[in-house]
């Protein structure tokens, strides 16, 4: 050992030693490592260690600092990233007898300090298998020692299995992709919480996390709810940690709805399918399901977890509730299989069937596409044929599950990469030098974590028994990586030597980024009788707990199987909660979750008075994000309704329902009312198609301005009607067409009248025409309309240049931006501070002077309210108030979509009529006093966007 290895050594304390009841476990194990000892020269040693493992941990601060909860899965994530890309140039490559014992040493050391009876290990490259092997005891009671086809349960990467069967049985199916929202998939009614994501939830939100829903799985492990109860009752209560779409919050509740989605399209059920299209295909034979078969499955490996530091056999009862996320956690596998997932995925689709031999003739499926041309010499070999890679599914339908929901920003600092995660296996990030892709996976009792450098096709799978939680994580990412990177010939920078004192530091810094547990001590008395706590307490989306008195101890439970004991603590009406008996001892007992703390009740009544009894109690550890309240009186959420009629995400009329109610304001809207960017897209292009100008000016005309399209040169006119996306105007004075063509010898695009939210239509829907300009490749938009002149200094026939605007209707909750929001339109929050482009402003300025317009020209605020009715009195006088200038009924949603997409902005009123001010004023607006003057008075609104529209640089 050099003098660096040696100093670099003494920087990690020694690890510590085993408690003997672990020891027995290992005693028991049955593979030893291979005879072959390593030289010195072989252990790749701490004087790497140093460097690397400084920078590692620089990262992993700087992310634990950033990522909150999910710290242990990053940290994961990123020593992967790190230490995969410092290998230069590498060849896969198959193991030595002096690796293999280095391997070998290495994992067994992991297994000696994160205190793992039971581990499998598969690596495969260029998708041949490299090393495939099982280390210390499956089981044991019979002592039985673990191989490569030893079954681990693998949790939550059983959702890559899930989406892999999807994106099959999608591309079976010629109309739905990952995209089709549910109900269209289901044939049903979704009911979840929130507007839109009923209508719009899809097979890529759920599976890459993005409905923004609380995560209830403890429905899943407790309650004997079954999924029609969840769907039909509980998922519509659902908490809501962000909007939809907005971000990754892990739910896998919601996978309920998948395997549903599932066994629409695949007419089985979806663990059915699962076997039939993916576990069969590919040969992975030892495949059992947590909740099902599993526990009569000689091949399994007990998951462990330890109790006051002793290893503790966890039921399998306790996997009863897995049913209802059965397809996000419940798969069981064993590195042999996994092998062939690996070489599966790896290579496109293909399997490893070189051992297989098939009859042409029985078997014809199996060759369908592999076939040489048939001439006289290959009929003879027939019988025998092998087919050493055969494409079990096209590429192209199993990289569908690779597609990312959202690009990610280049060189961003930011792990949106995480936030976002991808379809399939979660995470994949673009590294300097390879595209990984990683998922690890947890059940109480079991561990695992894939890794797969798609670009070198290079694998790794680890599977292990034990405790979860900070330890578990390092233990799995350190064997991944150390094997990756002996699999490329990489220094790895961690070797048996130092890999315990690596993983005690990595499991400190993780769990120091963990919120800190809730100080309490245990008392022997509450501050009141415990009959006072007794009682049922609702949730209307977890459902019922019942808190009991039995003689000298408080009782809780929860659903079939949470039986859990409150005892009082050192704080006012809360109680420490542990699970006293039954298979989910280990959701609080275990010493892996207990090390985050007590987990706690707190009872509460809504007065706050310790004279009352408590009303609510709250229990954090139901939820990782939200805790949920259970209350003695609970209160049931206003649910979002959803609108009964179906019609086309782009159709043309849809009723907009208006709820107000004094505590909130709630608009019913269709979400199918929101065209997608495709729409958008399609409709712009079919309209350049029909034109050769390729305008960068729109202009939108109000009502009785429209005689401006009549000054546009070689133009087209498309009706409204025949964009079938467009909103179609109503209202008299708005012709209801596009014309293309030029005007003053700039390529325009206007339109000839417009839409109005008072019409009908959903604001959103007002957003089309601007998007779809947008598309076209419109950069400056003009926006005109008539309008009521407040400014008692304002005449009838002045032009007014918007300064600004008051939008009164957003006020009500009416804005087109509302809803999911397409990032690439824009962002989510943009800035409304310039809505109206100051340097347009100034030029219209200039040119009304040089057009002698100065004595009606002005510059004001336009406030919009939805109308249809002209204002009242007490209106008038309030819009004064906040400092309007004149107001209408439109331009506002148009501004806003306009300002979201990046266009720059000028808009100008007529100010066809002064609003009615006084009480007793016998003067009534209307609409033809509007269009009135707007035939009067056009010209000369027609004469300055003209003249500005000549002025342009485009
Ligand atoms: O805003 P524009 O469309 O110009 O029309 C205005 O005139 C109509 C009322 O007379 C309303 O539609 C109002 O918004
Ligand atoms: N009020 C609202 N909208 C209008 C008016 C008005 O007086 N005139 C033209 N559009």
């Amino acid at each position: 050992m050099s003098e660096a290895q040696r100093s670099a050594q003494s920087i990690f304390a020694p690890a510590q030693g085993l408690a003997n009841d672990w020891l027995e476990f290992f005693n028991a194990r049955a593979v030893q490592p291979a005879a072959a000892a390593a030289t010195e020269d072989d252990v790749r040693g701490p004087g790497q260690l140093d460097n690397s493992l400084h920078s590692v941990l620089t990262i992993t601060t700087m992310t634990l600092a950033t990522s909150g909860a999910k710290g242990a899965a990053m940290v994961t994530l990123l020593l992967v990233a790190m230490t995969v890309v410092c290998v230069p140039g590498a060849q896969p490559r198959s193991f030595t007898q002096t690796e293999i014992a280095q391997l070998d040493r290495f994992v067994m050391e992991v297994m000696r300090c994160a205190r793992i009876p039971a581990l499998s290990l598969s690596l495969v490259s260029d998708d041949d298998v490299v090393y495939e092997k099982g280390y210390g005891t499956a089981n044991p009671t019979t002592r039985t020692p673990t191989t490569k086809d030893t079954v681990f349960c693998l949790g939550s990467f059983t959702q890559s299995f899930t989406s892999v069967l999807l994106a099959d049985l999608l591309s079976r199916n010629e109309n739905k992709t990952f995209e089709t929202p549910l109900r269209d998939i289901m044939g049903s009614r979704i009911h979840l919480p929130g507007h839109y994501r009923a209508d719009l939830v899809n097979l890529k939100d759920i599976l890459s996390m993005r409905t923004g829903l609380s995560n209830m799985d403890i429905i899943a492990t407790a309650v004997g709810v079954n999924r029609y109860r969840l769907m039909e009752q509980n998922l519509r209560f659902a908490p809501e940690v962000t909007s939809f779409r907005e971000s990754y919050v892990f739910n896998e509740i919601l996978f309920s709805l998948v395997e549903e989605a599932a066994r629409a399209l695949g007419g089985n059920t979806w663990y059915r399918l699962l076997r039939q299209h993916v576990f069969n295909r590919l040969g992975m034979e030892n495949v059992a399901f947590v909740h099902m078969d599993a526990k009569e499955n000689n091949k399994l490996a007990s998951p462990v977890h330890s109790l006051n530091g002793k290893p503790v056999q966890v039921p399998m009862d306790a996997y009863k509730g897995q049913e209802l996320v059965a397809a996000a956690s419940s798969v069981c596998a064993s590195a042999s299989d996994m092998t062939r997932w690996m070489q599966f995925i790896l290579s496109g689709g293909k399997k490893d069937d070189s051992q297989a031999k098939y009859s042409l003739t029985k078997d014809p499926e199996h060759f369908a596409g592999h076939l040489a041309p048939r001439d006289a010499s290959t009929t003879r070999r027939e019988e025998i044929m092998r087919v050493r890679r055969l494409q079990v599914m096209r590429r192209d339908v199993l990289q569908n599950t690779f597609q990312p929901v959202q690009p990610r920003p280049r060189g961003s600092t930011r792990l949106t990469g995480f936030s976002q995660p991808d379809i399939q296996v979660s995470y994949t990030r673009e590294s300097n030098r390879y595209a990984f892709v990683s998922q690890e996976g947890s059940l109480p009792g079991y561990e695992s974590l894939i890794t797969l450098l798609v670009d070198r096709k290079a694998g790794v799978f680890t599977a292990f028994t034990g405790d979860g939680g900070a330890r578990a994580y390092a233990a799995k990412t350190l064997i991944n990586t150390f094997a990756l990177d002996m699999l490329l010939q990489g220094n790895p920078w961690v070797d048996s030597t130092s890999v315990c004192h690596v993983m005690d530091t990595m499991t400190d810094m993780t769990r120091r980024s963990e919120p800190h547990p809730t100080r309490v001590s245990a008392m022997s008395e509450p501050i009141r009788p415990l009959e006072d706590y007794e009682g049922t307490y609702r949730h209307y989306g977890y459902g019922d707990v019942f808190i009991r008195r039995n003689g000298s101890e408080l009782h809780l439970e929860y659903g079939e199987l949470g039986r859990y004991i409150l005892t009082p603590s050192s704080r006012n009406d809360t109680f420490i909660i542990q699970a006293n008996s039954g298979p989910l001892w280990y959701t609080t007992n275990a010493d892996e979750y207990r090390s985050k703390g007590p987990y706690l009740a707190f009872f509460d009544n809504r007065y706050n008075d310790p004279e009352r009894r408590p009303e609510t109690v709250t229990i954090p550890f139901f939820s990782s994000d939200i805790a949920p309240v259970f209350s003695k009186h609970p209160v049931r959420p206003v649910e979002s309704e959803q609108e009964d009629v179906e019609c086309d995400a782009c159709a043309n009329f849809i009723s907009v329902p208006l709820i107000l109610t004094a505590a909130m304001s709630t608009m019913v809207v269709s979400l199918r009312n929101h065209c997608t960017y495709d729409d958008l897209k399609k409709a712009a292009d079919s309209i350049l198609s029909k034109t050769k100008y390729r305008p960068k000016i729109g202009i939108i005309c109000g009502s009785g301005l429209g005689h401006l399209g009549e000054l546009v040169e070689d133009r087209i006119a498309i009706p409204y009607k025949d964009i079938p996306i467009f909103p179609i105007s109503t209202v008299p004075g708005h012709e209801g067409k596009l014309i293309i063509g030029t005007l003053e010898g700039k390529a325009v695009v206007l339109m000839q009248g417009r839409s109005h939210t008072y019409e009908g239509y959903p604001t959103q829907k007002i957003a089309v025409p601007v998007r779809t300009m947008k598309l076209m490749g419109v950069e400056i938009l003009f926006v005109t309309n008539a309008a009521g002149g407040i400014n008692p200094g304002y005449a009838v026939g002045d032009l007014m240049i918007i300064k600004d605007h008051i939008n009164i209707a957003g006020f009500a909750g009416i804005n087109p931006l509302i809803g999911p929001n397409d990032d690439r339109f824009g962002v989510r929050f943009p800035p409304m501070s310039n809505a109206y482009d100051i340097e347009l402003r100034n030029l219209a300025k200039k040119l009304g002077k040089e057009m002698g317009f100065e004595s009606f020209l002005r510059e004001g605020v336009y406030s919009m309210l939805v109308g249809p009715n002209f204002e009242t009195v007490s209106e008038c006088l309030l819009l004064r108030k906040l400092g309007s200038d004149a107001t209408g009924m439109s331009t506002v949603p148009e501004v806003l979509t306009a300002k979201h997409a990046g266009m720059r902005v000028f808009g100008m009123s007529l100010i066809t009529n002064k609003v009615v001010s006084e009480y007793d004023s016998e003067v009534m607006a209307s609409h033809e006093e509007v269009l009135e003057t707007g035939k009067k008075r056009s010209e000369d609104l027609q004469a300055l966007v003209s003249a500005m529209v000549k002025n342009l640089k485009v």
